[in-house]
C-alpha cells in the first residue's frame, strides 16, 4: 500500500503544541506514544468522517472515545445546542433541562432511583466511591487490574487506558496514603475476589468494575462473573458499582446492567450522557444517594454540574438513539463485521495471528493470539508491535481508531458496511505481508 498521505500541517501544529502542553496533548492517550509517530490534528467531523488539518479524510471508529454514537455533527444535536446557546450556557442553578435528562435516564434504567450530574467520568467514579464509603462507614474498595476509572488518586493503581499504554500501571505524584485502601483484583478471577474478601471482607465499602472492560483492549466478563460479584458483595454488605462510563447507553438502552441482567447498587455514566459536551453522572439506590450533600454529609459539588449545553446535547443524543433505532443498526453493523472477520481472517485466526472480540458496538483486534484475553496479564502478552503496524496502515488508508492497542474501536450509527470492508481488508493485507 503506497504511503501517500501528507501530515505536514499536523506535524507543524504538534511542534507548537509540545511547547505549551506536556507531550503536546491535553490527555496522554492522544499522544501516539503507544503506536509511534505524531498525533493527527483534526479540523472537523461530519457524520462518520473526520478531517485533519492537511485535508486527509478518515472514517471514524474512535468516536471521541465513546460519546459520538451518532457520529459527528448530528443535525438534531446541532439545533438543540444552537437553541440553548441563545438562552444560556450555564446558570449555576437548577434547570428543567437537567431534570428532563435525569428522568429519561431513569426511564431507560429504572434502578437509578436518584442521581447526580457531574462534569467528567473521573468525578462520577470518585463520587460514587465516596457515597459507598459514606453509607458503609468503611474505607477500602476493590478495583480490577486493567480497568480504568478516571484519574482520581485512589484509582491510579494497576489501571488501564493510558497508564497501560505508557507502561506504568500506577502514577507518580500519588501519595501511598491515598491508595492504601485500594485493593486490586484480577478481572474474571473468582479466586482473587475470594482471597480479598477473606482478608478484608468487613472493611470493603465497594467493588467497582467495568462490566465490559474496554480500557485494556476489550475484555468480556466470563458468563456468571458479574452475578458472582453481585452475590459476594451482597453477602458482605459491600456496594457494587458498575462503571458504565463506556457501556452506558451503548451496550444496550439499559447499559450493561440490563444487558447482563445484573443490578448493581450504584452506576457511573459519562461520554454518551453528555452527547460530546462534558457531562457525567452517578446514581442508583436512594438509600445510598441520600448520603450526598445537602441531604447527607458526604460532600460533592461542581460549578458546571448539570451544564445546560451538555444537558440538551445528552437529551438530544438519547432521543435520537430512540428515533433512529440506533441499536438495531449498530447490531447489524456488528454482525456484518463478525462475518467479515470470519470470511477474511479465518486462516490467520487458525495460525494464532489474530483474535477479534466484539460486543454490540465495541470491538477490538488482538494480535499474536487466537484466544480472547480474560484479564490484563493476557492482554499484555498479545503482540502490540503488530497492532501498531496495522494501526499505521489504517491511518494511511483513512481509518481512524484510538491510537493504542489497549483501547477499543467503536461503531457509530452512521458507519457503512463498505467502511468495515476497508478496515478488515487492511488487517488482512498486513497479516499477509507478515506471513
Ligand atoms: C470506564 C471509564 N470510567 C471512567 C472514565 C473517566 O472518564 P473521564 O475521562 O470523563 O474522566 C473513563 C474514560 O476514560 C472510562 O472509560
Ligand atoms: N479509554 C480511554 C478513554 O476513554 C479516555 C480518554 C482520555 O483519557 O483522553
Amino acid at each position: 500500500m503506497p504511503k501517500i498521505r501528507n501530515f505536514e500541517k499536523s506535524i507543524e501544529i504538534m511542534e507548537r503544541s509540545r511547547k505549551v502542553f506536556p507531550g503536546g496533548v491535553n490527555s496522554p492517550v492522544r499522544s501516539f506514544r503507544s503506536v509511534g509517530g505524531s498525533p493527527i490534528v483534526f479540523s472537523h467531523g461530519m457524520g462518520k468522517n473526520l478531517f485533519d488539518v492537511d485535508g486527509n479524510r478518515y472514517v471514524d471508529f474512535c468516536s471521541s472515545w465513546g460519546p459520538l454514537i451518532l457520529g459527528y455533527s448530528h443535525p438534531s444535536l446541532i439545533s438543540a445546542m444552537q437553541e440553548q446557546l441563545q438562552k444560556a450556557v450555564t446558570f449555576g442553578a437548577p434547570s428543567d433541562l437537567e431534570v428532563r435528562l435525569a428522568e429519561k435516564v431513569q426511564n431507560w434504567i429504572p434502578g437509578i432511583e436518584m442521581m447526580r450530574f457531574v462534569s467528567s467520568g473521573t468525578e462520577a467514579t470518585m463520587s460514587a466511591v465516596r457515597a459507598a464509603r459514606a453509607v458503609t462507614k468503611r474505607n477500602k474498595f476493590v478495583k480490577f487490574e486493567g480497568c480504568y476509572h478516571g484519574h482520581a488518586d485512589q484509582f491510579l493503581v494497576k489501571a488501564g487506558s493510558g497508564l497501560a499504554t505508557l507502561g506504568n500501571t500506577s502514577s507518580a505524584g500519588v501519595p501511598s496514603g491515598t491508595t492504601q485502601d485500594t485493593l486490586t483484583a484480577i478481572y474474571n478471577s473468582e479466586e482473587s475476589i475470594h482471597e480479598i474478601f477473606c482478608q478484608y471482607g468487613n472493611d470493603i465499602a465497594a467493588v467497582i468494575i467495568e462490566p465490559v472492560a474496554a480500557n485494556m483492549g476489550l475484555v468480556l466478563p466470563k458468563p456468571g462473573y458479574l452475578e458472582f460479584l453481585r452475590k459476594v458483595t451482597k453477602e458482605n454488605g459491600t456496594v457494587l458499582i458498575f462503571d458504565e462510563v463506556m457501556t452506558g447507553f451503548r451496550l444496550s438502552k439499559g447499559g450493561a446492567a440490563s444487558y447482563f441482567q445484573v443490578q448493581p447498587d450504584l452506576w457511573t455514566f459519562g461520554k454518551i450522557i453528555g452527547g460530546g459536551i462534558p457531562a457525567a453522572a452517578y446514581g442508583g439506590k436512594k438509600e445510598i444517594m441520600q448520603m450526598i450533600s445537602p441531604l447527607g454529609d458526604a460532600y460533592q459539588a461542581g460549578t458546571l454540574s448539570g451544564n445546560p449545553l451538555a444537558m440538551v446535547a445528552g437529551y438530544a443524543t438519547l432521543s435520537e438513539i430512540e428515533n433512529q433505532n440506533a441499536f438495531e443498526k449498530l447490531e447489524s453493523l456488528g454482525k456484518y463485521l463478525d462475518s467479515l472477520v470470519q470470511k477474511e481472517l479465518t486462516p490467520f485466526i487458525e495460525k494464532s495471528k489474530v483474535c477479534f472480540v466484539r460486543i454490540e458496538s465495541f470491538f477490538c483486534f488482538f494480535f499474536g493470539t487466537n484466544r480472547a484475553p480474560n484479564n490484563f496479564d493476557e492482554v499484555s502478552k498479545t503482540d502490540m508491535k503488530l497492532f501498531n503496524k496495522v494501526y499505521h496502515e489504517w491511518i494511511q488508508n483513512g481509518i481512524y481508531l484510538g491510537p493504542s492497542g489497549y483501547e477499543v474501536g467503536f461503531l457509530s450509527a452512521c458507519i457503512e458496511y463498505e467502511d468495515l470492508d476497508l478496515m478488515v481488508s487492511i488487517v488482512k493485507n498486513v497479516l499477509n505481508t507478515e506471513d
